[in-house]
């Protein structure tokens, strides 16, 4: 039997896991999918894996977590991407959900049910959008309870000890300044040593009800695990990463061990940091970027994770076994040996700096010689190997796609991400163009065959680039992009406001600079055809970013497409608006093919 070769209408069908968690007697797992075409929970049956659908909600879920008896779940969804987290409990068999904390305009992060699952903690916007409380509600009588009250930066729940009786938040000053807190019986104590120098903490896991292990950057570049035990109060460093940093802490308390992600670069590592012996041993891992993993009261681990060409899937890792796939979600028709996989490419910036990028080639049966560059977003993040089905689908169609982590990418070193502080449009600018000139000299790319697309702080980084080096582009693609600095500091999440002096700078002190690196400060320079998507309710690049430089744009005669999705947010879930942005995306670039 002859079958057709693979179109690109496979790639739309790739299915997204956002989150997962395991019921305390491992009989069921509950997940965040887009099995039927919008996010909704489904759960499986263990060892059976054949998944069944809980909720009708049509909004995706991230922190959800069982109570200790299984009876329910505690699940949260904002709507249509408004990130305004709401809290429900769930049946395990689904059905409809009781309401838990639900009210307009409150957002409700970092959730935690004690044990006896009599109370749940978190943080929440009310009352002080800014800072955050962190409250806990009693889940017999329905009161809510002032814990901590924020102040001078947002407040955000890590972990709860394990019989409830002290919590860990972390005070968020910067992307690249977040300090630990401990709260023991109403007495807060820092679980990092007092220092002027910045640093963050992450992965806080709490190993006893007196022991706290973190992964922190204090005194050092890169991230390491630390602990302190809460009755000496002493830090002390535990052990560092042979390559990367730490990135991420689960605990085993069956095997009283630690597993410890490594980020290293474009993709992660797992180690296994024994806690009664203490020495670290690399442990397989059946994926390049592990999203989440959990441990089990038995030691089995289960793991959420992706690669360059595997879109999500969940696996399952017994004591003493292999890795074994719960899911199998691939491209339905396309073999993974036929996706790009990319090649990691280092070259010198500017100012001799050196920066990683990702070129993911062209398929060779179609290639049109044709280069997009994809500045990622964030931009404290970075561009790693992890399946994005926009990649695949126009490295399927005969683009190469080059994705450099220019400074301020997350992954390398505090020093590193610092560098987009304070500077969003000339470092990481020129990064950029020095990747260009890179492929081009080294013949991975052609001068007169260059286009470019990036969303977020990326769609900021394709305005900018349009703007100030509109020679090297055919067309360009920005999605929910930053156009004016003057009114993006205004506009982001209120608890998003004490980290702007930081991460942006100020609108007054700075204005220079913030004339200087406002994509709309060059408008008369953006001549080459555009295509601007945004989401109606995204809450942290709001819509009159894209309305602005669209409007502005028209009145200046240059050719604008302009797509508005009034149900998403920072990101595309519902399938039939990811189809209808990709379609779009395809037919547009294959104009100027
Ligand atoms: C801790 C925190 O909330 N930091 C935010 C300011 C932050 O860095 N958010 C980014 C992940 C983000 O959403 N940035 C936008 C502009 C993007 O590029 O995606």
């Amino acid at each position: 039997m002859e079958f057709p070769q693979p179109n690109v209408e496979q790639f739309f069908q790739t299915l997204v896991i956002s989150d997962f968690a395991v019921a305390p007697d491992e009989s069921q797992l509950l997940y965040s999918t887009n099995i039927n075409g919008a996010f909704n929970l489904w759960a499986m049956d263990l060892p059976h894996t054949y998944p069944y659908p809980l909720t009708t909600v049509n909004q995706d879920s991230h922190g959800m977590q069982y109570a200790e008896s299984g009876s329910f779940a505690v699940v949260g969804f904002d709507r249509d991407g408004d990130e305004l987290s709401q809290l429900y409990a769930l049946h395990p068999e689904g059905g409809p959900l009781v309401p838990l904390l639900e009210k307009e305009g409150e957002r409700h992060m970092g959730a935690k049910l004690t044990k006896d699952s009599k109370w749940l903690y978190y943080s929440t916007t009310r009352e002080n959008p800014t800072y955050l409380n962190i409250e806990r509600l009693n889940l017999e009588t329905y009161e809510r309870e002032l814990m901590l009250e924020g102040e001078e930066a947002a407040h955000q729940l890590t972990a709860l000890s394990p019989e409830g009786t002290s919590f860990v938040f972390v005070k968020v000053y910067a992307n690249t300044y977040i300090l630990p807190f401990l709260c023991d019986s109403g007495e807060v104590v820092a679980l990092t040593p007092e220092t002027a120098e910045h640093h963050t903490v992450s992965g806080i896991v709490y190993t006893s009800e007196r022991d706290v292990y973190m992964l922190t950057n204090y005194d050092a570049d890169r991230s390491y695990l630390a602990r302190m035990n809460l009755d000496e109060r002493r830090f002390e460093v535990v052990t560092t990463a042979e390559t990367g940093e730490f990135s991420n802490l689960t605990y085993s308390k069956k095997e009283h061990a630690l597993y410890v992600t490594a980020t290293a670069g474009v993709s992660d590592l797992l180690y296994r940091y024994d806690l009664t012996g203490g020495n670290l041993t690399a442990v397989e891992a059946p994926v390049e970027n592990i999203v989440k993993l959990t441990a089990a009261d038995s030691g089995t681990l289960y793991m959420l994770g992706r690669g360059a060409t595997m879109p999500f899937n969940l696996f399952q890792k017994r004591l003493g076994e292999t890795w074994e796939p719960l899911t199998n979600h691939k491209v339905p028709g396309v073999p993974r040996d036929i996706m790009s996989e990319p090649e990691v490419l280092n070259y010198r910036s500017f100012d001799d700096l050196e920066i990683e990028a990702l070129f993911f080639p062209a398929r060779k049966e179609a290639a049109n010689g044709h280069t997009i560059l994809w500045p990622h977003g964030g931009p404290q993040a970075s561009e790693r190997k992890m399946f994005r089905s926009l990649f695949q689908l126009l490295a399927y169609e005969g683009y190469n796609i080059l994705a450099p982590n220019f400074r301020g990418s997350s992954d390398y070193g505090l020093s590193f991400k610092k560098m987009v502080e304070g500077d969003w449009g000339y470092g990481p600018r020129l990064d950029n163009i020095y990747a260009l000139e890179y492929v081009i000299e080294h013949g991975y790319a052609d001068r007169e065959k260059l286009l470019l697309m990036g969303g977020s702080y990326g769609g900021y980084m394709a305005l900018l680039l349009h703007g100030r080096h509109p020679e090297y582009f055919k067309a360009v693609v920005d999605i929910f992009g930053v156009s004016n600095l003057f009114s993006f500091v205004k506009s982001v999440p209120d608890f998003w406001k004490p980290i702007m002096q930081q991460w942006l700078g100020d609108p007054e002190d700075d204005y220079d600079r913030f004339v200087t690196d406002s994509p709309i400060t060059y408008l008369d320079q953006m001549t080459k055809p555009m295509l601007v998507i945004q989401g109606a309710n995204d809450p942290r690049v709001v819509q009159e970013e894209s309305d602005q430089i669209v409007d502005a744009l028209r009145e200046n005669g240059v050719d604008v497409e302009y797509l508005v999705l009034e149900d998403e947010g920072h990101g595309f879930s519902k399938k039939e608006n990811e189809i209808e942005v990709y379609q779009r995306v395809l037919e547009f670039f294959a104009r100027y093919v």
